[in-house]
């Protein structure tokens, strides 16, 4: 099927919503095509023929435990034309797009096959800085405003060829084409803050893809929960974006007839069989050929949904399973060597010469990137950071404690609960803050780092940095309250020694939490994984008990805890220090039980225990989340 449309390689502006010409046109247009598609998945120990499939296959399909998601779906899209793949819900869709844009795992018993290319190359990792794509859920940080996505997307992936201001310019220009000036000052908004509408925030998601000027992009139902007016609004900006000489192949449920014939091609799926590839203006024609008309005037996406559905509009065969089939055996026969033929007759006519020599390169430098991401962490988390809940916790947790142990100066029994109790709450609070971080974070850096918008570990260091400050304010003021409300040393060498430790600690127990929550990055699980481990560590930090049996004993050697209350208590005590062990009796204090277990010797060992923990757990988290944003 051709496409009635006649396109404009060189870029000429027209239809819908707004002027592309503040953006250059694409540098490498892109001819896209796949050709017999097939996407199969194994689901393990249970055996499932595909959803409605055919019914020869089906008994196959049983016997491999092998779902297959797409049978065989072939097309090609030019620069300047706008794909839209219908089809009912569970059809392929969104799997068919995901392949198209190289991020189709494969891993795990998860096979691909058929042919995928573009300008008659098959996917790399460069196409992706040429590529814009848009997922389904809009992924955007909600406390930042409209301008400042837009703005900080522009800093990290436009090249550092062009300066600060020219890069807020192209954020500023992406705005004014998508309409979102009015609410530039919006904040995005989430489940729990109030922010912009969904179809403004839909716009965001598009103009994050549009900043980089993409040849190709494919957008997951960018319409979908949107009134019919919005959503026309967003279609023909797009169609404005592929009539400027960019390939746009997008999915979407159920259009409007105004917005179906805004798309020059469409693909047709019904349970992963395609049923319809072609011109969008040709599709009721080609229908009515092969015997199905709709009986009363109707939205030809209605009616190409209910085929697909596998609903006849004369309800002549009552079996939606032979309706399905006949559509996909009228497809083989009258379509498929058609859409064949014009996958061999589109010439790769942008067909890159030589393979490209940027493919591993960033766009921009490790620190603009760090730099960039520091400050948008801190815009973003700023609310939680300050947040007067988490300063109240901790200032009223430390007036309670500097109360309780008001009058306790000079007990020893009494100053060395208080030290235990720092010990114990700078260990478990960190550790519950942090454990936070990463899951939370998870779409987020899936989605960037798919965009190979920058490095790990410009992200990774700017994050740490990025909550150092709050890791640090909060336990020196905690600190400070129970020091001297508490009774404990009146020496500065002492008081300093032991916020040295406890914020040492508080890192190290950051990093634990960073660690856990990177590993599991499943928040329930890592909670109380971390529970446990604390656990674990609070009972062998040495004050609770004194004879551990030997097969445990080692607990302490691993646990924050341990050497934490082992420094704060060298901060208070020298082995010259003694209490009242009886009335009218001293001791020394290397007696005092608790000390006993945890010594007052080897401080250097303690602190470069800490060190190692400190290094070691920020290690873990850094591996752990090499795996974000990889495709299998
Ligand atoms: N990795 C996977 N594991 C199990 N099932 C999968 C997997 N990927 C896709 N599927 C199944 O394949 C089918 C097609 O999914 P897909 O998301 O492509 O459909 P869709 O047409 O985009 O649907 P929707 O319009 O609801 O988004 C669905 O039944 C889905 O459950």
């Amino acid at each position: 099927m051709g496409n009635e449309r006649e396109t404009q390689p060189d870029g000429a502006a027209g239809g819908g919503g707004g002027d592309p010409s503040i953006f250059a046109k694409p540098q490498r247009p892109v001819t896209l095509k796949f050709e017999d598609v097939v996407y199969k998945i194994k689901i393990k120990g249970k055996s499932i023929g595909g959803s409605g499939s055919m019914k020869g296959k089906k008994k196959e399909e049983e016997a491999d435990a092998e779902r297959t998601i797409l049978k065989g779906v072939s097309g090609v899209v030019l620069p300047c034309e706008m794909l839209a793949m219908l089809g009912p819900s569970g059809s392929g869709k969104t799997t068919l797009l995901t392949a198209l844009g190289g991020r189709l795992a494969r891993s795990g018993g998860r096979q691909l096959s058929g042919s995928i290319t573009y300008n008659g190359r098959a996917f790399a990792s460069s196409l992706n800085r040429n590529m814009g794509f848009v997922t389904q859920d809009d992924v955007l940080y909600p406390h930042l405003t409209v301008a400042e996505t837009l703005v900080y997307t522009a800093l990290l992936r436009l090249p550092s060829t062009l300066a600060r201001q020219e890069k807020v310019a192209q954020a500023e220009a992406v705005m004014a084409e998508l309409g979102l000036a009015s609410c530039r000052n919006s904040i995005i908004g989430g489940p729990l803050v109030r922010g912009v509408s969904g179809g403004e925030r839909k716009r965001v998601s598009i103009g994050q893809e549009m900043l980089i000027n993409p040849s190709l992009l494919l957008l997951d139902e960018p319409t979908s929960g949107l009134d019919s007016t919005i959503a026309g609004r967003i279609v023909s900006a797009l169609l404005s974006l592929a009539e400027g000489g960019r390939t746009v192949v997008m999915t979407i449920h159920q259009p409007s007839s105004r917005i179906f014939y805004m798309f020059h091609k469409v693909l047709l799926l019904s349970d992963g069989h395609p049923i319809y590839f072609g011109g969008a203006s040709h599709v009721m024609g080609y229908f009515a050929s092969i015997g199905y008309a709709p009986s009363v005037p109707m939205n030809p996406a209605d009616f190409l949904l209910d085929l697909a559905n596998g609903v006849s509009p004369d309800q002549t065969l009552d079996d939606q399973t032979c309706v399905k089939e006949a559509l996909a055996s009228a497809y083989r026969v009258q379509l498929h060597n058609q859409v064949a033929e014009e996958l061999r007759e589109s010439s790769n006519q942008y067909e890159e010469k030589e393979a490209d020599k940027t493919a591993n390169q960033w766009c921009t430098s490790w620190w603009e990137q760090f730099h960039v991401l520091l400050e948008r962490d801190l815009k973003e988390r700023k609310h939680e950071s300050f947040s007067g809940l988490k300063i109240a916790q901790v200032i009223i947790t430390a007036l309670l404690a500097g109360f309780l142990w008001l009058q306790s100066g000079g007990h020893a029994q009494d100053q060395i609960g208080l030290l235990f109790f720092i010990t114990g709450f700078w260990n478990f609070f960190p550790i519950f803050q942090a454990i936070f971080t990463f899951p939370q974070e998870r779409m987020m850096l899936t989605k960037e780092r798919l965009s190979r918008m920058y490095r790990l570990s410009s992200y990774f260091m700017a994050r740490l940095v990025g909550d150092l400050p709050m890791e640090l304010i909060l336990p020196t003021i905690s600190i400070t309250i129970m020091y001297w409300m508490g009774g404990l040393k009146p020496a500065a060498a002492s008081y300093f020694m032991l916020l040295f430790v406890t914020l040492l600690s508080v890192l190290v127990s950051q990093g634990l939490g960073l660690a856990l929550g990177a590993l599991v990055m499943e928040l329930k699980a890592a909670t109380t994984l971390a529970s446990v481990l604390m656990l674990c560590f609070m009972l062998a930090g040495g004050y609770y008990v004194q004879k551990v049996p030997p097969f445990i004993a080692w607990i302490k050697y691993v646990s924050v805890s341990f050497y934490t209350f082992k420094l704060q208590i060298t901060s208070q005590y020298s082995l010259a220090d003694s209490y009242e062990c009886a009335p009218n009796l001293t001791c020394s204090i290397a007696d005092f039980p608790a000390v006993k277990v945890v010594g007052l010797d080897h401080k250097v060992l303690a602190l470069v225990a800490l060190f190692v923990m400190l290094v070691l757990y920020r290690l873990v988290a850094y591996l752990g989340l090499m795996r974000v944003g990889v495709i299998r």
